[in-house]
C-alpha cells in the first residue's frame, strides 16, 4: 500500500471530483501539535466535506473539558469514552475526522479505522511538536512534567503505531495549507 511520497508527480487534484469519489471517512492521526485539528479543518473546507474533531465531540458529550475530565475521572476513563465517541462518529457519512493524539493507539479504535476509513498520519518532529504545543495548557498529558521529555517518550512509544496508517504526510514548519496540499495529492493517487 502506498504510504509517504509515492504519489509525487500525480497531476494536481480536481478537488470537487476527489470529494465525490470519497466513500470513506478520512481520519487524521498523530501526536499532539501535529496539526490534525488545524489541517483537518482546512482540508474539509477545501474538499467541501464536514469536519469533526473527536476531542471536541468528547468534550460536548462529557459536558466538560478534557483536562477537567482527566482530573475527575483519570486517563483510563477518558480512553473508554474516546473509544465510544469515535465509534459513533465513524457511523456517519464520510467526513474529515481529526482524532485525539491517543485515539489510534487504542487497538479497538485502530481496528475500526483500518476497517472502514482511510487513515492519514500527520508526522512532525520533536522540535515542531514542542513549539506548537507550547503556550497553551489544555493538554493534560503535557502538564505532568517537562513537555519535551513527554513528547519525546510519546514519539518512541507511538510512532511505530501511527506508521500503520494508510498515508503518511510530513508536517514541516510551513503553513498548514502545504500539509493540506500534500494530503490531497496522496488522496488523488488512491481514490
Ligand atoms: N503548518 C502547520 N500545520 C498545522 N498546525 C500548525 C501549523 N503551523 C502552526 N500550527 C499550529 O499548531 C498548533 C497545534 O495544532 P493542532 O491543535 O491542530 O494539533 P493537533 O494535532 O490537533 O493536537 P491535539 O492532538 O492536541 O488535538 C495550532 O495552534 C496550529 O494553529
Ligand atoms: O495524545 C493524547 O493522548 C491526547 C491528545 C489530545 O488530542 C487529547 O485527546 C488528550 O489530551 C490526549
Ligand atoms: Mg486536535
Amino acid at each position: 500500500m502506498a504510504k509517504q511520497g509515492q504519489c509525487i508527480g500525480v497531476a494536481p487534484a480536481d478537488q470537487s471530483r476527489l470529494a465525490d469519489r470519497l466513500d470513506r471517512t478520512i481520519v487524521l492521526v498523530g501526536l499532539m501539535g501535529a496539526g490534525k485539528s488545524c489541517v483537518g479543518r482546512r482540508l474539509a473546507a477545501r474538499l467541501d466535506l464536514s469536519f469533526i474533531d473527536s476531542d471536541i465531540e468528547f468534550e460536548t458529550a462529557a459536558g466538560c473539558s478534557i483536562s477537567d475530565y482527566f482530573a475527575r475521572h483519570g486517563e483510563a476513563a477518558f480512553r473508554d469514552g474516546e473509544r465510544k465517541v469515535i465509534a459513533r462518529l465513524m457511523e456517519g457519512d464520510p467526513c474529515i475526522l481529526a482524532t485525539g493524539g491517543g485515539a489510534f493507539i487504542d487497538p479497538e479504535t485502530r481496528a475500526r479505522i483500518k476497517q472502514s476509513a482511510l487513515s492519514v498520519w500527520i508526522r512532525a518532529d520533536l522540535d515542531l511538536l514542542v513549539k506548537r504545543t507550547s503556550g497553551r495548557d489544555h493538554r493534560p498529558l503535557l502538564k505532568t512534567g517537562d513537555p519535551r521529555e513527554i513528547l519525546s517518550r510519546l514519539i518512541d512509544a507511538r510512532y511505530p503505531i501511527y506508521a500503520e496508517a494508510d498515508i503518511i504526510v510530513d508536517s514541516t514548519d510551513e503553513p498548514p495549507e502545504v500539509t493540506v496540499a500534500k494530503i490531497c495529492q496522496e488522496l488523488e493517487c488512491r481514490l
